[in-house]
């Protein structure tokens, strides 16, 4: 997978967040978008997996068989954030049957297996509704980074995680993310320890 934007601008009504951000996001490579609060890190990697539309220039998906259109992305990246929320309704379990449907688990990751590795074994059956949000989290991560896609999103990883679930993170994405692309949005360093390639959104502002 490639991902290429080219003069990518995104404004909310009359203020642009970033303008003319050209970049290429290679098969397998890892990225970190960072700069301040409020500078428009989440709002770039929200415009990276089309959640969000760009208001001039362009982006373009594509696998080493052939262009992707922008609506077929979504099969072929997973994503965790803090504006993603879960079903509250659903249990554990629930949640994990519902993701399943739409995207698999990499073969290392058995789905039985899945809620052990990041300790949540004990809330199976427990309803979402009633989970701290650091719990949470560790679903939301646990559920992006076990599907079986080639590109992963994180955007603020370690939101509401203590010490001992940012190393369980830390761990996770050593252990499973492979060979994917990864982009992650931050302004902590625990959370893009393995980008090797950093974005300043700063450089991209009144551009
Ligand atoms: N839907 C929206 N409508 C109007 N303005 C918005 C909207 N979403 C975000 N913004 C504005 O865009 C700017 C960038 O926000 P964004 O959330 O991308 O920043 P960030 O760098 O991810 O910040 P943080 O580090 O605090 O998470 C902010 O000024 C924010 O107020």
């Amino acid at each position: 997978m490639k991902i290429i934007l080219e003069q990518t601008g995104k404004r909310f009504n009359y203020d642009w967040i970033f303008r003319r951000v050209t970049a290429t996001f290679n098969e397998g490579e890892r990225y970190a978008i960072l700069g301040p609060n409020g500078s428009g890190k989440s709002t770039l990697l929200q415009v990276i997996s089309g959640h969000l539309h760009h208001n001039e220039g362009t982006i373009s998906y594509s696998t080493p068989e052939k262009l992707l259109s922008p609506d077929q992305f979504f099969r072929h990246c997973a994503i965790a954030a803090p504006y993603l929320e879960l079903v509250e309704e659903f249990t554990l379990a629930e949640s994990l049957q519902f993701h399943l449907q739409f995207k698999q688990f990499i073969p290392a990751v058995k789905p039985k297996d899945a809620v052990g590795l990041v300790g949540l074994e004990k809330s199976m059956h427990k309803q979402i509704r009633y989970f701290s949000s650091g719990m949470k989290q560790r679903l939301k991560l646990a559920l992006a980074i076990f599907s079986d896609v080639p590109v992963l999103l994180l955007d603020e990883p370690c939101t509401n995680l203590d010490a001992a679930g940012t190393s369980l993170y830390q761990q996770l994405i050593t252990e499973y993310c492979g060979n994917r692309m990864v982009i992650v949005s931050s302004n902590d360093e625990q959370e893009y320890f393995m980008c090797p390639n950093r974005i300043s959104i700063q450089d991209y502002k009144n551009a």
